[in-house]
């Protein structure tokens, strides 16, 4: 068997792949999806991620051979899941900043499901647009448990520990400065290696796709060829399992008597992958002033309105700054999207103190935020040499035209009480003209 340190990925963002198992080399049909009998007796399987008829070129589905097809399961019944919601209906506005310290990983025995904590998000899993903002903290295995989203993707970002994802569609291990994402539907379980905390951001009715690039040209940012997909693998192990179901925004639970990563060869364009932050190709300014945060976009979800997004996922990678004649760090601003932030190491260019890895902050649509005290006064004096921005870091924003709300439990759990001190020292600089 394949351990996770040795697995094969395919190369490419969004492409028609074709895999089987190494094991079982010719598990997919010859030429069409659904002959009277697949080989190796085999099921055929559709998985649909969006309407059968909408564009070509938006188009996703993948044809699955299984040992089993999905259906052979028990009805669901309710699982408890108190910390997770996608009902944002039903909590109280507040537009202040907020930041929050490490979510805490857990002393007594939780796995990834239990240990989804949701921060906060904005529309609705019904009518199917909107985001969600989550984080997991856990300790043990998703042992004989599998997870599939039905209301939307999940873009996960490891901020501790590795994880070991095994899906329908393959094997992903997921690194620290790496980020995966399961698409809607697709049925998972995660493995640690140790205690594991993360962020997740998941979004409803889109999936995530590469920004177009404009003027930059046909290469550059993330470049497609550096996501990855899992190869198809399988496990023919006929014990009891558990799916847990997330719809509607509620956890459920239904008992099988098969493992459901029973694949043993796939084709089709919907499909998990991985990508390692670090390949990200960085463009910025090289004369002078701050270019805006979308010059980091690693990914988006967008809305139906051009150029806006349900949700980009923006990152702040290591880099030179070498503005001239310029306030090199983020401005001060109000934005009409709201900004919720997250750092996976290192420390953030526009706080001097207080962002803690594994920390998080949101700065709602129209309030106002930026550079600290500290951060201010160090970055309008001395000269302007050449400097690496935050050597050896990584910080991301999930930044969405929605309106967020925040979860009851966020707005008293974990809460760094004082950020809004960080501004208040700042002080008045101008001079009248005599
Ligand atoms: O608020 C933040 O720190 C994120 C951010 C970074 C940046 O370089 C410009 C704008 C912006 O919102
Ligand atoms: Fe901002």
């Amino acid at each position: 068997m394949v351990d996770f340190d040795n697995l094969n990925y395919l190369s490419g963002f969004g492409n028609e792949f074709a895999t089987s198992d190494p094991r079982v080399p010719d598990a997919l049909p010859e030429g069409q999806n659904n002959p009277q009998q697949c080989p190796h007796g085999l099921y055929s399987e559709q998985l649909s991620g969006t309407a059968f008829t909408a564009p070509r070129h938006s188009n996703k589905r993948s044809w699955l051979y299984r040992i089993r097809p999905s259906v052979i399961h028990h009805p669901f019944e309710k699982f408890e899941q108190n910390a997770w919601t996608n009902d944002f209906g039903k909590f109280s506005p507040n537009p202040n900043q907020w930041r929050w310290n490490p979510h805490p990983i857990p002393d007594k025995g939780t796995d990834f499901v239990e240990g989804l904590y949701t921060l906060c998000g904005g529309g609705d899993v019904i009518s199917r647009s909107g985001l969600a903002i989550h984080m997991y903290a856990c300790n043990k295995n998703m042992d004989h448990r599998a997870f599939y989203n039905a209301d939307g993707d999940f873009l996960i970002v490891p901020q501790e520990g590795e994880l070991e994802v095994t899906t329908e569609f393959g094997r992903i291990l997921v690194g620290i400065q790496e980020i995966c994402v399961i698409p809607q539907g697709i049925r998972f379980s995660i493995d640690i290696r140790g205690p594991s905390r993360g962020y997740i951001l998941e979004v409803y009715g889109v999936h995530f796709q590469l920004p177009d690039l404009g003027p930059i040209g046909a290469n550059g940012l993330a470049n497609p060829r550096d996501f990855e997909t899992p190869v198809a693998w399988f496990e023919e192990r006929d014990e009891p399992f558990e799916i847990i179901s997330k719809y509607q925004g509620v956890f459920f639970k239904a008992k099988q008597n098969h493992s459901p990563f029973d694949v043993v060869g796939w084709h089709g364009n919907y499909a998990p992958y991985k990508y390692d932050l670090r390949k990200f190709m960085v463009i910025n300014a090289v004369a002078f002033d701050h270019a805006d945060p979308s010059i980091f976009t690693v990914l988006t979800a967008q809305s139906t309105r051009p150029g806006v997004a349900i949700a980009d996922f923006v990152i702040f990678p290591p880099r030179w700054g070498v503005a001239e004649n310029t306030f090199r760090p983020p401005y001060y601003h109000r934005n009409c999207m709201s900004e919720f932030m997250g750092l996976i190491v290192g420390n953030y260019e526009a706080k001097e103190g207080g962002f803690k890895p594994g920390g998080a902050s949101l700065h709602s649509m129209m309030t106002p935020h930026g550079p600290d005290f500290a951060c201010f006064e160090a970055n309008t004096k001395g000269e302007l040499k050449p400097q690496k921005v935050a050597h050896g870091t990584m910080s991301f924003m999930f930044e969405s035209s929605l309106s967020m709300v925040i979860t009851d439990w966020a707005l008293k759990e974990n809460v760094d009480w004082n950020y809004h001190k960080d501004w208040q020292p700042l002080k008045k600089h101008f001079v009248m003209p005599k």
